[in-house]
């Protein structure tokens, strides 16, 4: 199987301080990408660089602030940036280089299934045709409270989108340290994260440059959504060549995010990461601790609260008291079973309601989505 891989490059890595495209920098990444692309990946490039490669053209002294400059200014940067792709990507090998495409998106289409299954189907052709698609924000429309900023999670969301096989996040700094490096030059490197805990978050600052918008926060970020949909995230340095083949083989220079449930079987892909959950189910801390820790299957006893209106055989979303999602699973309840019982004994179940089997959702059908 054709194995896809998403590589997101930030704008630390492409331009300069003083703002412009680092066309050599272009043509490196360019080359990578075509050679990954040769070697048999689907590769997609979720690029950042056009606020930072039009500001200059436009004439501002340094990169904006105010939101209507930055749009102006990454509307002049987009097709300086796609110009120097398509050349870089052109001049790849010897007959007429690596075709790419433009995709601009914004995070209002990720949450509208119509577009973003257009935007689905267009990038699954455009794989198939061995174009690489080159994705960024459409910040021209992006409106403020909606706008992604870094194309961190951009990056992680595309990467859940194609189903990717590992998501790589380029950045100046090979991986997360213990410490932002710039302010603490004895921090250490973190080889590898199974769990983003509240420690690893507390690692990761700021952005480290002028041009970079997210810092390692948003890249972590990214990496936990990223992993929540089944997607190993490297995070680190490609400077050399070959090096982004050896960050897809496990040896690059960086951190590297496992995600188990990357492994899980077929049906629990599904179930956890394409299925679309019809009602969520409130539980206790006592069920939380079965689910998650005892591997049991969820009990009425243990229901606080149903919400939506859910059928026996339907996907339904699990959460804690405090609203964050423990998993999914397929629901052996209506859901005005699940809330006549709800709270109920077992015992009391079997007097009250009728219902086929005890467990509202059995283990075999669960999968576990909090980290
Ligand atoms: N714990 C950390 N480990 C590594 N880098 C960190 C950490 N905390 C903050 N940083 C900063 O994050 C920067 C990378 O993010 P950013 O500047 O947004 O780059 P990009 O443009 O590649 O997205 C690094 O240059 C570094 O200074
Ligand atoms: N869409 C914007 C992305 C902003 C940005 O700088 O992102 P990043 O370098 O990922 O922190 C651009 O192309 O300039």
């Amino acid at each position: 199987m054709t194995e896809t891989i998403v590589v997101k490059i930030g704008s630390s890595s492409l331009t300069s301080e003083e703002g412009g495209l680092n066309r050599e920098r272009i043509a490196f990444f360019a080359h990578e990408l075509a050679a990954l692309h040769e070697a048999g990946h689907q590769v997609l490039l979720v690029t950042s660089g056009a606020v930072a490669a039009g500001f200059r053209k436009i004439g501002y002294a340094s990169r904006p602030k105010i939101i209507h400059e930055k749009q102006a200014a990454a509307a002049v940067g987009q097709a300086l940036l796609m110009q120097a792709y398509q050349e870089a990507f052109g001049s790849y090998g010897a007959d007429g280089g690596v075709g790419v495409a433009q995709i601009l998106l914004t995070r209002a289409d990720f949450s509208n299934r119509k577009r973003i299954q257009n935007a689905q189907m267009t990038i699954e052709e455009l794989l198939k045709q061995g174009i690489v698609p080159i994705i960024n924000e459409n910040d021209t429309v992006a409106t403020e409270e909606l706008k992604f900023s870094e194309n961190d999670t951009l990056s992680a969301l595309v990467g859940n989108l194609v189903k990717a096989k590992q998501l790589v996040i380029i950045t100046d700094m090979d991986g997360l340290y213990t410490e932002d490096p710039r302010k603490n030059p004895a921090a250490k490197r973190i080889d590898r994260v199974g769990q983003i805990s509240d420690d690893i978050l507390s690692f990761a600052g700021g952005a480290g440059s002028s041009v970079g918008t997210g810092g390692m926060r948003s890249k972590i970020d990214a990496a936990r959504i990223a992993m929540r949909g089944g997607v190993p995230t490297f995070i680190g340095r490609v400077v050399e060549p070959g090096d982004l083949q050896l960050a897809v083989s496990g040896q690059g220079r960086g951190t590297y995010f496992d995600t188990s449930l990357h492994n899980l079987p077929m049906k629990k892909q599904w179930l956890g990461f394409h299925s679309m959950p019809q009602g969520r189910i409130i539980v206790d801390d006592g069920a939380e601790r079965a689910l998650l820790e005892g591997h049991k299957s969820l009990l009425p006893a243990g229901i606080r609260r149903i919400e939506g209106e859910f059928h026996a055989g339907d996907v339904v979303e699990v959460c804690n008291l405090s609203g964050q999602t423990l998993g999914r699973g397929v629901v052996n309840y209506d859901a005005w079973q699940a809330q006549a019982a709800a709270g109920l004994s077992s015992e009391e179940v079997r007097r009250r309601v009728e219902v086929v089997r005890m467990e509202v959702i059995h283990r075999d059908e669960w999968v576990t989505l909090k980290n």
